[in-house]
C-alpha cells in the first residue's frame, strides 16, 4: 500500500479568489499546495479589460503572505461589448492566459455575461486566430429546461455550433458535471479540454437533498445523478490528459450559503489535495493523479509543468482540516467530504 506519493507541484485551472478582505483570507489556502491557478474574473464588477485584470493580478500578488510563492493566471471576464484588439494585447503581453464564457444570468455574478452569441463572434473569432482558449460555464439559462439538464443542453445548443462556426477556437468546458459533458470531451481530439471539480468527484445530488437541505454543497453546474458522478470520477481518473483539476473553489460567507436564498459554490481550497489523494486511492489510480492535477492542464494551456513537488501522506489516523476559515467578512465553511480522510499534503 502506498503511504506517501510525490508529485510535480499542482495548479488550479479554475479558481475563484474574490477581492479585498476575503482574497486575503482564502489566497494562502490555495498557494499552500498550488503553485499557479488561472482566476475567474467574476468580481464586482468584473474583469473585463487587460487594465482591470492587470490591476486585479497586483492585487492578488500584494496579498500573498511573505513566503508563499504562486503565480496568478489572469482571465478576462467576456462580454457582448470585449474589444477583440484588447483581449489580444492583453495576450500578447502574457498577462492573461484565457477568457472567461458566462452565459448571462448561469451563476454568480454572471449578469454582465453574453446573452446574444453573435455579438461576440469577431472576439471568438480573434482568439481563434491567436491560441487563446476560452473557459466556458456550460449551462443554459432557459427558464423551460430543467436545471439538472442544462450542461447536457448547452453542449447541443450553444457550444457545439459555437465551435463548428469557429474552428481552431480551443475551449475548456469548466467544471463539467454530466457523462454528457465527458462523452463530448471524449469524442473531440482536438482543442477541446475540461475540468473537473474535487466536489462533483465526491457527491452527487443526494448528498444536497437526502436528511435536509445541504447549502454546502450547493454549487453551479449542480451536482447531478451517481452515474454521472461516476462518469466523472472515470474521466478524471482515467489518465486522458483532455481532463485536469480546477477546484472551482468559491468561497462566500457562511450568512450568505446558510440563507433562504443561498449563493452556489463550493470552498475546497483547503483541503482539496487530500481530497484527491483519498477519491484516486479508492479507484486504485493514485498514479493517475499527477497527472490530474499537474501534468495535464499545463500540456493543454501550453505552460511547463511546475519543477516543485508536492508530497501527499497517508496516516493511520484521520487528518483534521479546519471546518472554516475566518475571515473579516465572515466564516467561510471548508468542503467537508462526509467521510474521514487520511491523507495529508505538504
Ligand atoms: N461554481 C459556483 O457555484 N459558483 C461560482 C461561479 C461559477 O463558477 O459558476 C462562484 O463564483 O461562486
Ligand atoms: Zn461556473
Ligand atoms: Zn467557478
Amino acid at each position: 500500500m502506498i503511504q506517501s506519493l510525490t508529485i510535480a507541484r499542482p495548479d488550479d485551472w479554475h479558481l475563484h479568489l474574490r477581492d479585498g478582505a476575503m482574497l486575503t483570507a482564502v489566497l494562502p489556502e490555495t498557494a499552500r499546495h498550488f503553485a499557479r491557478a488561472i482566476i475567474m474574473p467574476n468580481l464586482v464588477p468584473p474583469v473585463v479589460t487587460g487594465a482591470q485584470a492587470a490591476a486585479y493580478r497586483d492585487r492578488i500578488l500584494a496579498a500573498l503572505p511573505a513566503g508563499q510563492t504562486f503565480e496568478p493566471l489572469m482571465t478576462l471576464y467576456l462580454t457582448e461589448d470585449t474589444d477583440p484588439a484588447d483581449v489580444a494585447a492583453a495576450h500578447a503581453s502574457g498577462l492573461i492566459k484565457a477568457v472567461k464564457l458566462y452565459p448571462a444570468g448561469a451563476t454568480t455574478n454572471s449578469a454582465s455575461g453574453v446573452g446574444d452569441f453573435d455579438k461576440v463572434r469577431p472576439v471568438l473569432e480573434k482568439m481563434a486566430e491567436i491560441g487563446l482558449p476560452l473557459c466556458v460555464h456550460g449551462e443554459v439559462t432557459d427558464a423551460d429546461i430543467d436545471i439538472f439538464d442544462r450542461e447536457a443542453v448547452f453542449i447541443d445548443r450553444v457550444l457545439d455550433p459555437i465551435r463548428k462556426s469557429t474552428p481552431g477556437l480551443r475551449v475548456v468546458m469548466e467544471h463539467i458535471t454530466t457523462a454528457e459533458g465527458v462523452d463530448y470531451v471524449k469524442s473531440n481530439d482536438h482543442d477541446l479540454g475540461a475540468t473537473i471539480t474535487t466536489h462533483h468527484l465526491i457527491i452527487n445530488r443526494n448528498h444536497i437533498l437526502v436528511g435536509g437541505i445541504k447549502p454546502h454543497y450547493y454549487c453551479l453546474p449542480v451536482a447531478k445523478r451517481e452515474i454521472h458522478r461516476l462518469a466523472l470520477r472515470a474521466a478524471a481518473t482515467s489518465g486522458d490528459a483532455r481532463f485536469f483539476l480546477g477546484t472551482d473553489s468559491a468561497p462566500h460567507t457562511d450568512p450568505n450559503k446558510e440563507s433562504a436564498c443561498g449563493c452556489a459554490g463550493c470552498f475546497t481550497a483547503t483541503n482539496t489535495m487530500p481530497l484527491l489523494a483519498h477519491v484516486f486511492e479508492q479507484d486504485g489510480a493514485l498514479d493517475k493523479l499527477e497527472g490530474f492535477a499537474s501534468r495535464n492542464g499545463p500540456t493543454f494551456y501550453g505552460l511547463p509543468v511546475n519543477n516543485e513537488t508536492l508530497t501527499l501522506t497517508k496516516h493511520a489516523q484521520p487528518a483534521s482540516f479546519p471546518a472554516k476559515i475566518d475571515t473579516p467578512d465572515g466564516p467561510v465553511t471548508v468542503f467537508d467530504p462526509g467521510y474521514p480522510v487520511y491523507w495529508t499534503a505538504t
